[in-house]
């Protein structure tokens, strides 16, 4: 199952944090990680295996929203910094939407992130 993992800056630090607290989820061999590219190195810099795509500015989140559409990615976790602006907006909602479109689950912050990887260990 291939899971996104993006996070704007403000919120990198609590993504790394969320991984390393559930290191027993995503270091599971079925797991494969996706990754926008600046997100993506402090990932890997945690010590988990990820596939690191553009920078979310440059493309990254667009890629993503790619392998949704494809249904590639399955799960979103993408914890957004609700405080700041971001030029590539558009790419942001354009992801989201897909997500919708597609009825990929989409969390947006750690407590709905949990949830999601909860329910995932529940079902199986
Ligand atoms: O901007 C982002 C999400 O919109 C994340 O991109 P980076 O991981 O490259 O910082």
């Amino acid at each position: 199952m291939e899971i996104a993992i993006i996070a704007h800056d403000g919120k990198k630090a609590e993504m790394v944090q969320f991984l390393n607290e559930h290191k027993a989820f995503f270091h599971q061999d079925h797991i494969t990680l996706v990754s926008t590219g600046t997100t993506g190195n402090k990932v890997e810099a945690a010590g988990f295996k990820v596939k690191k795509l553009l920078s979310g500015p440059l493309g990254g989140d667009a890629q993503i929203a790619g392998r949704v559409a494809e249904e590639l990615c399955e799960m979103v976790l993408f914890f957004r910094d609700p405080l700041a602006k971001h030029p590539h907006e558009p790419d942001v909602l354009m992801l989201m939407r897909l997500c919708d479109v597609h009825d990929v689950p989409l969390a947006t912050n750690p407590a709905t992130a949990l949830l999601l990887i909860n329910g995932l260990s529940y079902l199986k």
